[in-house]
């Protein structure tokens, strides 16, 4: 089997990742900047335990092949993708110490300690099993956004989110990754038991990329009813 076949087994379920109502507003700047900012801070938390999940990744790897291919995640997490949210959130006044004592909304929990779990109690393609939907997920999001007719890059204060995922390095390394992905599937049979425990697994994953979207959406109604209390 091959990632795509991943994805086909559940394609409602990945457009709905893929076009979500927080990506298109996001895409065309008129997303609530509170919803925004509630997002990156949730993804900051959630991107400290996705590179716990490529530090298990090493763990988990039998070759030195397949440890090599996990380190350069670990890197490209901690020195790209999160500098980016740091960056972004100083200026609206947060620093990374702020960030880190954010309280973890529910979402982010269940997401983030799912992968964790399906990686510890799996194996090394289970693990990336669960966190395919994020690598090639926010790839195709970023490629889907730079070539939408409503997508703006200027006079858009969420340019550099789109920017960071359309962009050459994010997409050259999930690129990378991916290959790498396919060929651990490639013996796989995709209508094994397998197959389908590892469709489970993606599928979850998906759904909880759905949710943490909706998450970022919803923040606005809690703060609304946190202000009526
Ligand atoms: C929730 C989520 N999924 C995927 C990515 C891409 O790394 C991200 N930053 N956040």
């Amino acid at each position: 089997m091959k990632h795509q076949d991943l994805i086909n087994a559940c394609l409602p379920d990945w457009q709905t990742y893929i076009t979500h109502p927080f990506v298109m507003k996001l895409a065309d700047g008129s997303l609530d900047r509170q919803c925004f900012l509630h997002y990156l801070k949730q993804d900051f938390l959630f991107l400290k335990q996705y590179a716990r999940a490529y530090a298990l990744a090493i763990y988990k790897s039998n070759s030195l092949s397949d440890m090599r291919k996990a380190l350069p995640a670990v890197n490209t997490l901690l020195d790209g993708e999160i500098n980016h949210h740091v960056t972004y959130c100083k200026n609206w006044g947060l620093t990374e110490t702020d960030l880190e004592a954010e309280d973890e909304d529910f979402g982010t929990v269940a997401y983030t300690r799912y992968v964790l779990d399906a990686g510890m109690s799996g194996d090394l393609v289970t693990l990336y099993a669960a966190l395919a939907p994020c690598s090639i997920g926010y790839a195709e999001i970023g490629r889907y956004l730079i070539n939408h007719e409503n997508t703006k890059v200027e006079d858009n204060e969420f340019a550099s989110w789109i920017e960071l995922y359309s962009g050459d390095e994010f997409q050259k390394s999930i690129q990378e990754s991916t290959e790498h992905f396919d060929q651990l599937l490639a013996e796989i049979p995709l209508d094994s038991q397998r197959g389908q425990q590892l469709i489970n697994v993606f599928r979850t994953a998906t759904r909880m990329e759905v949710a943490f979207w909706q998450q970022g959406l919803d923040a606005n109604k809690q703060i609304d009813d946190r202000d009526k209390q």
